[in-house]
């Protein structure tokens, strides 16, 4: 892609903003014009996002900084009427390699790609915030755009959401035989030493009954799973990327750095005395606990060089509708003022998606894996003017595109790791979306 020249640049970026009432974030996800951005984090206020003021994508190795280069020249000379919560920011995220295939579904997913939404919706603790953002348009076309944006989604009016679309038809990328094959060539390479740890993954294509409704199996997922980071990412053509991921890789806010390691898998019982022992087992077992050290270490390494300190906070559970984790949560102060998309090249992939040496692990992946992973597994969420951000891991993911869904999911692998429990594994962290288009309304 060529650089943005200086001249279609400097100060063109135009942001104004106000108040206004819609009745849901569904409902607004239904109307704003895609491109469509949707992000919900524990303690962030929601964001919806449609059409794009301006839209920046790279390739390659450099993709991070390419796309952190362009953005600042765009927000440096920004004309910005807004409250700091509705300021304009930069959503977006990347493909899991550096380099994109085009290969479906993921025709449309570069390997980054960021926007400035048109049209933002913040949904703050005071109420709901508009933001029109344009480029070289003028402040009164701005402010024009405006009142005609309000006053359309203020004339919104609340409707039922659809039941889900049910599943007709399923097939895998992944045979169980396959699947032993790789995870027993993935094992055997770990026990000579080769490697450490390596995450493989499997894809589930679904037919649908009916074409999904993506705002409305995002609503579903936020009532079945309201501590995740819930995400759409709807390039302006073709298919939706969205999942409900219980991983965040990383938020910066000044020089606050909060991140933490999630690795090591268990189900959720029927009773709570059966959750609570399959807890315990999954605290005490020393497979989970490996692969779960060499995340939490690897994410301390990472930050060390950049930090004045870092924290690592004690193991624990996390437990999600249908699984639970293995959980460090780990946050750091920054030795001097770094940009968020810098944290997120220096973290991905964390060894809870990709493995351990990063390199061979990835080879190992691009070698097995039938698949192209696209943008699962990789880091989705915004940044703003000051280098701020937050990012999720976009695993517990799909890619949705009318009548048919692809999901993802992997496991962990490490020495003593047996294919068929992570076979199991698998299944159960297709769980997430797979219930929420099944289930009966
Ligand atoms: C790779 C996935 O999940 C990751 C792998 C885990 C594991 O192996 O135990 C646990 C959480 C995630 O870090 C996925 O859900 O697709």
């Amino acid at each position: 892609m060529e650089p943005l020249r200086t001249d279609e640049v400097a100060t063109s970026l135009v942001s104004r903003s106000a108040r206004l009432s819609v009745p849901s974030v569904r409902a607004a996800l239904t109307a704003v014009s895609r491109p469509r951005t949707l992000w919900t984090a524990p303690d962030e206020p929601t964001v919806v996002g449609g059409g794009a003021a301006v839209t920046v994508e790279a390739d390659g190795p450099d993709r991070l900084s390419c796309v952190r280069e362009r953005a600042t020249e765009l927000l440096d000379g920004a004309d910005v009427d807004a409250p700091d919560v509705a300021r304009p920011r930069f959503f977006g995220g990347l493909a899991f390699h550096e380099e994109a295939t085009g290969r479906d579904p993921w025709a449309d997913f570069p390997a980054a790609r960021f926007v400035v939404p048109e049209v933002q919706l913040v949904f703050a603790d005071d109420g709901v915030w508009l933001t029109v953002t344009d480029v070289g348009a003028d402040a009164g076309a701005v402010e024009a755009r405006l009142d005609e944006v309000r006053a359309d989604l203020d004339a919104l009016s609340a409707v039922d959401p659809d039941g889900p679309p049910g599943v007709v038809g399923r097939h895998r990328t992944t045979s169980l035989d396959a699947w032993r094959e790789s995870v027993d060539a993935a094992v055997s390479r770990i026990r000579a030493g080769d490697l450490r740890k390596v995450v493989l993954a499997q894809a589930l294509d679904v037919e649908l009954g009916r074409p999904a409704s993506v705002p409305d199996l995002l609503a579903r997922l936020g009532e079945t799973y309201p501590e995740c980071h819930r995400f759409l990412v709807e390039p302006a053509t073709g298919a939706s990327f969205l999942g409900a991921t219980p991983e965040r890789l990383v938020s910066l806010r000044g020089r606050d750095i909060e991140t933490g390691a999630l690795a090591g898998t268990t189900g959720r019982g029927d009773t709570d005395d059966e959750d609570a022992w399959l807890a315990n087992e999954l605290l005490a077992s020393e497979k989970d606990n490996h692969e779960h050290e060499l995340v939490a270490e690897t994410i301390r390494e990472q930050l060390d060089p950049l930090s004045a300190e870092v924290r690592v906070g004690e193991r624990g559970i996390r437990k999600l509708a249908t699984v639970q984790h293995l959980w460090t949560p780990i946050d750091a102060t920054l030795e001097r003022d770094e940009h968020v998309l810098s944290l997120v090249d220096a973290l991905h992939p964390t060894p809870a998606v990709g493995g351990l040496p990063p390199a061979d692990a990835l080879g190992v992946i691009r070698e097995t894996e039938p698949f192209d992973r696209g943008w699962y597994a990789a880091p989705v969420g915004w940044f703003d003017a000051d280098g701020d951000g937050s990012f999720a891991v976009a695993i517990r993911s799909a890619v949705v595109d009318d009548s048919l869904a692809t999901l993802f999911a992997g496991v962990g692998l490490v020495a003593d790791s047996d294919p068929d429990a992570e076979w199991d594994e698998v299944q159960l962290k297709y769980r997430p979306i797979l219930d929420e288009l099944e289930r009966e309304a």
